[in-house]
């Protein structure tokens, strides 16, 4: 039976990607540990099973699916022999060669999943080394499948590029929704009804663009040529270089992944 050892397990990003896995029993709760700095670890209250350590030794020795979530500027405490081990990466800016080089692992997986994990809808980019087996890029398959949209890449180096620009889960879009939230509130319109109407475009708008064929840019196409309320707003936020806003905010989270995000 395979045993899973989640280092980090305690995190934001562990506990969103885990209860899916959990509730779809990809993973049974007496194959799963966790393991956490403080020892305080929650969210796991549905599924008592589930084994929890301050021990990073105790759960290596016990597991051989090894996955790696924590914080990057916590990696250097990381003192575990993983040579043997298949290792799977969720941590932004690390790569599979320097987790090779200090864990002496060989098969290895790195992934960019997002917080929408626990919604199960991330968009998760993945690559792998050449030595991982077929079993256990399938089970990593299927792992990131249970969250979300896995999609397998050959390009390590795009994960730094993704972790900006979907690693950060719903944070930007969330950034444009509150803007809006600020302006409906200054127009008048009620704080509590302004983020009801918010919340409701954001999962209409999504739910619209992952939907129909239309790409993003051809919704924006369609607006402006009925040259009705939505162009003028739409113009105005184009001469204000909305989009230089935008690039400029993913060129800096793109630098801090490959700089080593902390
Ligand atoms: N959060 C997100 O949206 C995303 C995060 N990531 C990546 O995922 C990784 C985890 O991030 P996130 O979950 O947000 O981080 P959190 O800070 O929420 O969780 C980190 C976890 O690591 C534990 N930890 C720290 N040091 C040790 C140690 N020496 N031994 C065992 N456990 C330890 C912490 O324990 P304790 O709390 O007890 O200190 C905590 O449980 C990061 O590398 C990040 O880059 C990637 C994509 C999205
Ligand atoms: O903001 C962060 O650093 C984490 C890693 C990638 C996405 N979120």
């Amino acid at each position: 039976m395979t045993h899973l050892g989640v280092i980090g397990g305690g995190g934001w990003l562990a506990g969103a990607l885990l209860r899916p896995v959990l509730a779809d029993r990809l993973v049974m709760p007496a194959d799963l540990v966790l393991s956490s700095r403080s020892g305080n670890i929650s969210g796991f209250e549905a599924w008592p099973g589930v084994h929890m350590t301050t021990d990073n030794a105790i759960l290596v020795d016990a597991c051989d699916i090894i996955v790696l979530s924590v914080r990057p500027g916590d990696l250097d405490e990381i003192d575990v022999d993983l040579r043997g081990r298949f290792v799977i990466s969720v941590m932004a800016g690390v790569t599979v060669e320097e987790i090779g080089d200090r864990f002496g692992a060989r098969r290895i997986v790195r992934a960019m999943p997002n917080a929408c994990a626990e919604q199960r809808l991330s968009f998760t980019p993945w690559c792998m080394t050449d030595d991982v087996r077929d079993p256990e890029a399938d089970f990593a398959r299927r792992f990131f499948a249970a969250s979300g949209r896995p999609h397998f890449i050959t390009d390590e180096q795009e994960l730094d590029y993704f972790t900006a620009l979907t690693g950060s889960g719903a944070a930007f879009p969330a950034l444009m929704a509150d803007a809006m939230i600020r302006h409906a509130i200054e127009a008048g319109i009620g704080p509590e009804t302004a983020v009801l109407a918010v919340r409701q475009l954001f999962l209409g708008a999504a739910t619209q663009m992952a939907s129909v064929s239309d790409t993003p840019a051809d919704i924006v196409e369609l607006f402006m040529e009925y040259h009705g309320t939505t162009a003028a707003g739409l113009s105005a936020m184009i001469d204000a270089d909305l989009a230089h806003a935008v690039f400029s905010g993913l060129t800096a989270a793109r630098r801090r992944a490959q700089d080593g995000a902390d």
